[in-house]
């Protein structure tokens, strides 16, 4: 960590743990999206004390910053957790490589940079699950989204030339992390935007931040200024954290517990992050909270290590009950991806395309010159900015009813590990009637398809999956192991079926509409796999149960629902214990994370605000 501190001048990023105060009003564990953010917004008053403790360090490496293609990160391990789940019986027994961020920043320092929100319901239905007119809404979301970024519009000969439609009135423009647009986009775009509405039933709405479905485009966390990502780092902590004297960032440091006189949390233990054993610990006083940000894989892994989780797994690792809390890792989610079949265009007269920035080496260099002189171009593109966020009537018109009536009629215990507690059952059948709703709703999308600009194309994305997985400490070894992290990919037989319906929806896409002019030929799995039992035999072979989206770890719902955390953000049972990070989210929004990560932050900071 001190090679990491030197290269940040001047700064009060510390560069030894013996340099702490020994109390803060407030320790953040985990400097990444969520935890900067919220240590930004308590800080900036002056009034308080504000500790991160992060596990990564400072890096602002190419890898980092780099825009182009938008996954520089992930070839760098030193920037990620990569952790092998529990091999998944129903994917062949196939161990999924779990990848988050593990750096100052966090997972918004290696992510694709695809800026998305999800449908209004979404977070209506968040809220529903306490009561009417809670403020967790779309319209209590909408002033956070807003005071989270700065939007940036496409230039006006982009907008025309590619057809892009955006409102400004779904955004604010004082951010500091910025939302914007490449100053190029692939020709063969334009074209297959189009196609989307050749099928029925799909529309364009006036913004990607409407909270509608549809075909649309949306900005990248890109800084248009310096054309590099933009993050939680620069965003919410370069230039800020070395100003304020009451802030400390501490990198290089993995927090193993919270500790707690009684009920009331008192601060955390934390060693180097490379140390092995308890020998090497530190500890630091909190006065006000902990507030945990450590990402919705580690979260639960550290509240369950400091005695906050079900009570048989703490007494199997031997660890004292604090609290008795079975939601704690349960409710694990993310969104499959590698789902639906991938085209190539056999006639295909739009270059240059996507693949030609990965492949012509020609076509790299001018690339490269072009950016290197005014950084536009191609290489301002990031992973994509744009696609189709779709409802199940869209894509399966004939199927939409029965199967949203078979998973509402299910017994909602059926599908979960046997065992589980009757709260965590409980909060699972008030999602499985939510989001029966949301399978009858054209307003809610389960399919998405992003879109690249190449000659070949199939980034196809299920939003909405109806398995729970877990995360859990290694009873072993709860410090110092990674947990066990089991998607319980495809448990509920309600994801094959609706799973089942991508595959004709997308031959659809590409034979009959539009596309069919480029004479499209599918190349994986291939025309032969035609019969469900085909499709399912692929979609075992070849699904991940990740987009690097993972949520639900402790959720913010009732405590007789399995909750972890209350509508304020704190944990149940407990003083002086709060959760701000993607854990929090009860079950997913009908898109990627980081716009709603940063938004949940922005609102976390207030309510922590107000009862300080
Ligand atoms: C590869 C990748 C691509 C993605 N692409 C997109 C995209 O294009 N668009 C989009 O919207 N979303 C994307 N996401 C998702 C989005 O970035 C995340 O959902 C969001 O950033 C999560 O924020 P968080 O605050 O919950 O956790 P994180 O940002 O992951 O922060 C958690 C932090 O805690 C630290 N930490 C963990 N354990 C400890 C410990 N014991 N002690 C101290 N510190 C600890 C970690 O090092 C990390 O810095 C992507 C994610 C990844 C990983």
């Amino acid at each position: 960590s001190s090679a990491a501190a030197r290269s940040v001048r001047p700064s009060t990023l510390l560069e030894r743990a013996g340099d702490l105060l020994p109390e803060y009003d407030y320790i953040v564990v985990g400097g990444g999206t969520s935890g900067l953010t919220v240590a930004d917004r308590l800080s900036e008053s002056g009034q308080y004390t504000v500790l991160v403790l992060e596990q990564g360090i400072y890096q602002n490496s190419p890898f980092v910053t780099t825009v182009s293609l938008g996954f520089w990160g992930l070839l760098d391990p030193s920037l990620t957790f990569n952790i092998p789940s529990v091999p998944q019986p129903n994917l062949n027994n196939r161990s999924i490589a779990v990848i988050v961020g593990k750096v100052l920043g966090g997972s918004s320092g290696v992510n694709g940079m695809q800026v998305l929100r999800g449908q209004k319901e979404d977070y209506n239905r968040w809220g529903s699950y306490f009561r009417k007119n809670s403020d967790w809404s779309w319209d209590g979301m909408l002033p956070y989204f807003k005071k989270a970024w700065n939007f940036h519009p496409p230039s006006a000969e982009l907008a025309s030339q590619m057809g892009i439609k955006y409102d400004t009135s779904f955004w604010g423009s004082r951010g500091k992390v910025h939302a914007s647009f490449p100053t190029f986009s692939w020709p063969v775009l334009k074209m297959e935007m189009a196609a989307f509405g050749d099928l029925p039933g799909i529309t364009y709405p006036a913004d990607s931040g409407s909270g509608e479905t549809g075909a649309y485009w949306h900005p990248a966390s890109v800084d248009p200024t310096t054309v590099q990502r933009s993050f939680a780092r620069p965003g919410h902590w370069d230039d800020i954290e070395a100003a304020r004297p009451n802030y400390h960032t501490l990198t290089g440091q993995k927090v193993l517990k919270v500790t707690f006189e009684g009920k009331k949390a008192r601060g955390v233990v934390f060693v180097p992050a490379d140390a092995t054993e308890q020998i090497q610990a530190r500890s630091v006083k909190a006065r006000k909270e902990v507030i945990m940000a450590a990402g919705a894989i580690h979260t639960p892994k550290i509240l369950q290590a400091s005695g906050v989780g079900p009570k048989k797994l703490l007494q199997d690792a031997g660890l004292p009950v604090v609290v008795d809390s079975p939601g704690v890792g349960s409710n694990f989610q993310d969104q499959p991806f590698s789902i639906a079949p991938t085209f190539n265009f056999s006639s295909f007269p739009f270059h240059p395309d996507f693949y030609d920035l990965l492949t012509n080496e020609t076509f790299i260099a001018e690339a490269a010159a072009q950016f290197a002189a005014n950084k536009t171009g191609p290489m301002s593109i990031a992973a994509g900015n744009c696609g189709s966020w779709l409802s199940l009537q869209v894509i399966s018109p004939s199927k939409w009813q029965q199967i949203a009536t078979r998973y509402e009629a299910q017994d909602p215990a059926a599908y979960l590990p046997s065992g589980t507690d009757a709260a965590v059952i409980a909060g699972y059948r008030a999602q499985q009637i939510a989001l029966t709703k949301s399978m009858r709703s054209k307003d809610s999308a389960t399919y998405n398809f992003f879109l690249r600009g190449g000659y070949e194309e199939g980034s196809v994305v299920f939003l909405h999956p109806t398995s729970r997985g877990s995360v859990t400490i290694n009873p072993a070894d709860p410090f110092f192991s990674e947990p066990n992290i089991d998607y319980r990919a495809l448990t509920n037989p309600t994801d094959l079926e609706i799973l089942q319906e991508f595959t004709p929806f997308t031959r659809k896409y590409f034979y009959e509409t539009r596309l069919k002019d480029l004479d499209p030929v599918e190349v994986s799995p291939g025309s032969d796999v035609q019969t469900p039992q085909q499709i399912e035999a692929w979609l075992r072979n070849v699904m991940n149960p990740s987009t690097f989206h993972p949520i639900g770890t402790a959720a913010m719902m009732p405590k007789n629902l399995g909750g972890v955390v209350d509508e304020q953000l704190a944990v149940y049972g407990v003083q002086g214990l709060s959760v701000v990070d993607a854990s929090i989210i009860p079950d997913l929004p009908g898109s990627y994370l980081q716009q709603t990560v940063y938004a949940i932050a922005e609102k976390a900071a207030d309510l922590i605000k107000e009862r300080a």
